[in-house]
């Protein structure tokens, strides 16, 4: 058995197969509504529009997803047919954005679990009305980082709730649901392999805490309520970083919990933006902020590329260098000074 929970031989026959989806009631169906993306299985031909869709990625802004989008463009040699420009093909919803570069469809998901959770129902849908051969899903997100500075990506191992429990917990008919939240370990080293000599970022594969909350949920002191003081933070963050636990957002649960229900590979790719040992505030210039969003970026478009048979190259443009320190959770960054 394998970790995404399908056996070799399993695994083997997805490599050409559709998505299926574990719900009887939509194949009778007339038409499938997928209503916060603005297309249908009876208003569009999405096998037309979608079946060579290959890789799905999401993250939490429409900017960030738009960047990528255009930036795919560029590193797999994709051009638009003459005379259009990128669309956003679910602006009609004015819920995601949605953006499709040959093989590749690039979402933004929102913030938080019951945002990326709808967005992830209907995209499974899409995969299946498309009849999508084997997709694979990338989350490309940021994160506060535990134990590893701003600037840094990790790759989720595997997804725990704020009570370090590995579930989706989802109430259904009055019952509490439990959806085990595995990701494709195969995939999270394949993506660390792609780390380059050059690359301004480290790499840690570990596991991801995911709340319900930025502040009082990720133990921040500085929401609009704290009852806890700041011994206790550290003390709750000292300990839940022992277990593994190296960096916490707001979405790989779900994510994670729905990619193994439908038999999908998934890997969560987030960029640290502080190290939460460290204080609170996210309070980097957004010019650095915005240059840290496109590292997990890097990392995915290579992994694309590799599959597309394409060759992987070292980043286009330069980024400021991490310079390790011998002190044990910090290390210091080296702005260039045509960065800032
Ligand atoms: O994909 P993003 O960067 O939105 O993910 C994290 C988790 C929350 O959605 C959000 C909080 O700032 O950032
Ligand atoms: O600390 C952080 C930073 C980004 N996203 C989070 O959820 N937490």
């Amino acid at each position: 058995m394998s970790n995404s929970g399908h056996d070799e031989e399993e695994r083997d026959s997805f490599d050409d197969a559709n998505v299926h989806l574990c719900n009887p009631h939509i194949a009778g169906m007339e038409q499938d509504i997928l209503y916060h993306l603005a297309l249908g299985s009876g208003s569009h031909d999405l096998v037309e529009m979608f079946s060579d869709v290959r890789y799905v990625c999401m993250g939490g802004t429409p900017k960030r997803m738009e960047s990528f989008a255009y930036y795919l463009m560029d590193e797999i040699g994709y051009k638009l047919p003459a005379g259009t420009t990128l669309l956003d093909i679910s602006h009609m919803s004015y819920r995601y954005s949605m953006f499709k570069v040959g093989p590749v469809l690039c979402f933004s998901h929102g913030m938080g679990i019951p945002s990326v959770g709808i967005l992830l129902h209907e995209v499974i849908k899409l995969m299946y009305h498309a009849q999508c051969k084997n997709p694979i899903f990338f989350r490309l997100g940021t994160c506060g980082g535990i134990g590893i500075e701003g600037g840094n990506l990790v790759i989720t191992e595997s997804a725990v709730d704020g009570l370090l429990r590995p579930y989706l917990e989802l109430p259904v008919l009055g019952k509490l649901q439990r959806k085990p939240a595995i990701l494709d370990k195969q995939l999270a080293n394949d993506l660390k392999n792609l780390r380059l000599d050059d690359d301004p970022f480290s790499i840690t594969v570990g596991k991801t805490m995911c709340t319900y909350d930025f502040y009082e949920g990720q133990g921040r002191l500085d929401g609009a309520f704290c009852d806890y003081t700041e011994e206790d933070k550290l003390n709750f963050l000292k300990k839940i970083h022992k277990e593994n636990i190296v960096n916490m957002e707001m979405e790989s649960l779900c994510f994670a919990a729905l990619c193994h229900q439908a038999g999908i590979r998934g890997a969560v790719i987030c960029v640290t933006l502080l190290n939460r040992l460290n204080g609170d505030q996210v309070a980097t210039p957004k010019e650095t902020l915005s240059n840290w969003q496109e590292y997990p970026q890097l990392l995915v478009a290579r992994y694309i590329k590799k599959n597309m048979g394409l060759p992987v190259n070292k980043p286009q443009r330069e980024y400021p260098q991490v310079v390790k320190c011998p002190k044990k959770h910090s290390m210091v960054r080296q702005e260039s000074a045509s960065f800032e």
